[in-house]
């Protein structure tokens, strides 16, 4: 046993972690199977299992807190006594608890299971979200009926859950309380390892939104010109319904509304894949090549029969796209429902990306499987896609023909790729500036639904199609708000991917500061060891070192910072700003009107 050893607390800490794998392969197998097969059976075996782990964090927590490692004089000991002491809902007597995982789960089996009744045949009421009513999204040029899709799909998914999100916002308030923080936004924020984090997204957000008010202002003033002064108003919020996504959240979808130089060939992968009969095992596939192609992990054979690639046609499953990690040595699976187009060629590299991170740090010991900031883990998938996406990558896998774009091609695809990373800040920033207003009771539960729509209004220029009202709870509409899933990690990947393709794209040669024949928007690393190696050096350590430490040393920064960005998105910028101009495009927007004043 370990009290013999001289190394009394390494002993203890490497028997723990060898529990904490078995446990944590038991919980994820518990979920896996509940979210590819949403019975009621799958759920409470599933809630049992997490109960359990519950159960068992807290000794653990309690060993840690009497042993006092959390003081140790060796940093290793004490960084990961520090994180197993952290509880989060796990503290909950065991009928709070299981109160919280009842709401939240109800909240996603609402959200997976929802269908809503169809536009042009009203006793369909069949159409699930994947892929129907996200197709009507993207290519119905009927405000009506677009209008109809996104209210059937609120109504339907969001408020039915307001009981059980307020009963989620009063539990975890109870978690955090017991925890010693001041609220679950706190607890949430504590994640960074960085008292200056929050502040630090706000200013990223007033960094960004002079860029995003040109690009917000544009778009409005070509959907005005499209559908006319009656649907889209000159100068307030933009109709969301009309952007080609249920949340506004990327608007990449319905460019061709909007596309710059609509006359310049344009890279419509879609189509070309279509016309290549492209399977979804080719996704994958291209994905797994690209990875290899760094002399990063290959996926491994259990990754290909245990994973859930496509929507089963016998079961009810979470089709939200999520990557999963079972916590022994190599099993690792992706459940999502994949079509075969240019969004779900991002999504699977997006997946992918958490794949491979969780590979690249297996051998460290459980505790220290994860990313030292969320926003890592969510912004290497979409590293690769930034050189997947690039033409010069899109030429060298013949999904387009040219591979050099003249300057206004270059234009329409900057503003393509900035119609999902820019446009998705803000809405990226709404998602938690939201949560955590009622997380600390600064929204009052009576403003809970007005509150979000004057902040998604406020931070966004974007509005419901309808007047809405506090009689209808529209935030469980989207996946992250059922499942407890944090935002703040994607608008920080939304900003470090930029820093990591940067760095990438200079060790691969791609990328040189000042040289026009190597920018940043069409950088491929594709075959580039030197890339590879940075990163793998960089994924592999793991929870193990404070995320500053280990970004230093892969971008030669210790901060998140939008300079790599707005470089890689200037061309656009300095365009937009002349052509706003030209056009004489009013900028901003005022307070929406759909919510009672
Ligand atoms: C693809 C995933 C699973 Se981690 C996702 O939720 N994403 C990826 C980008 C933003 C966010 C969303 O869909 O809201
Ligand atoms: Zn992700």
């Amino acid at each position: 046993t370990c009290s013999a050893s001289a190394q009394q607390a390494h002993c203890f800490f490497e028997q723990e972690n060898s529990k904490l794998r078995e446990r944590y392969h038991a919980e994820y197998s518990a979920a896996f199977t509940y979210n590819t097969n949403v019975t009621e059976e799958n759920r409470q075996a599933m809630i049992a299992v997490y109960a359990e782990g519950a159960r068992q964090n807290k000794l653990l927590a309690q060993t840690i807190r009497a042993a006092n490692y959390a003081k140790s004089e060796d940093g290793n000991i004490r960084r990961q006594a520090r994180m197993l002491q952290e509880l989060g809902a796990d503290v909950l007597e065991p009928n709070d608890y299981l109160e919280l995982k009842n709401a939240i789960s109800a909240m996603q089996s609402n959200y997976a299971t929802t269908t809503v009744c169809s536009y042009t045949n009203r006793t369909n009421c069949s159409l699930t979200l994947e892929p129907h009513i996200q197709e009507r999204l993207s290519n119905s040029r009927d405000p009506a009926e677009l209008a109809w899709y996104w209210r059937e799909w609120y109504d339907k998914a969001g408020t039915p859950m307001r009981d059980n999100f307020a009963k989620y916002v009063r539990l975890t308030r109870k978690a955090a309380n017991l925890n010693g923080y001041r609220s679950y936004a706190d607890y949430w924020v504590h994640f960074y390892e960085d008292a200056t984090f929050e502040s630090q997204l706000d200013a990223t957000y007033k960094a960004l939104l002079p860029f995003y008010r040109q690009i917000h202002g544009y778009v409005r003033y070509r959907l005005r010109q499209h559908y006319g002064p009656e649907v889209v108003p000159a100068e307030g919020n933009i109709p969301m319904h009309l952007l080609g996504n249920m949340w506004g959240q990327s608007w990449n979808e319905v460019i061709d509304l909007f596309t710059p130089y609509p006359e310049r060939p344009f890279v419509d992968v879609t189509s070309e894949m279509e016309r290549q009969a492209y399977s979804v095992q080719k996704l994958f596939e291209l994905g797994d090549q690209f990875f290899q192609s760094l002399g990063m992990r290959a996926l491994p054979p259990t990754f290909w029969n245990r994973s859930v690639l496509t929507r089963p046609a016998d079961r009810e499953v979470v089709c939200h796209a999520s990557a999963w990690d079972f916590y022994q040595d190599s099993d690792v699976r992706i459940k999502m429902c994949t079509e075969v187009n240019t969004h779900y060629l991002y999504v699977v590299h997006h997946e992918l990306g958490h794949i491979q991170y969780y590979l690249q740090y297996e051998q460290q010991p459980a505790v220290y499987r994860g990313a030292p900031n969320p926003g890592f883990h969510e912004a290497v998938g979409d590293v690769i896609a930034l050189s997947v996406m690039s033409a010069k990558h899109l030429q060298s896998i013949n999904l387009t023909s040219n591979g050099t774009l003249d300057e206004e091609s270059r234009i329409n695809e900057l503003f393509k790729r900035a119609l999902s990373k820019i446009v998705f800040l803000p809405f990226g920033y709404t998602m938690d500036k939201y949560r955590y207003a009622v997380f600390r009771g600064e929204l009052d539960e009576s403003q809970w639904n007005c509150g979000f729509w004057q902040m998604r209004s406020e931070f966004g220029g974007v509005e419901p199609p309808m007047a809405r009202s506090d009689k209808d709870f529209d935030p469980p509409a989207k996946y992250h708000i059922d499942a407890d899933v944090e935002y703040l990690r994607y608008f920080a990947a939304h900003i470090f991917q930029f820093q990591f393709h940067k760095a990438l794209c200079r060790l691969a040669g791609q990328y040189a500061p000042g040289d026009s024949t190597r920018t940043l928007d069409n950088c491929d690393i594709f075959g580039s060891r030197r890339a590879g190696d940075a990163f793998k050096k960089f994924l592999s350590a793991g929870n193990s070192r404070h995320w500053k430490e280990v970004l230093e040393e892969f971008t030669g920064e210790t901060e998140m910072d939008p300079a790599a960005l707005l470089e890689y998105f200037d061309p656009l910028y300095q365009w937009l700003k002349r052509e706003n101009k030209r056009l004489g495009v009013p900028l901003g927007w005022e307070d929406t009107n759909k919510i009672p004043s």
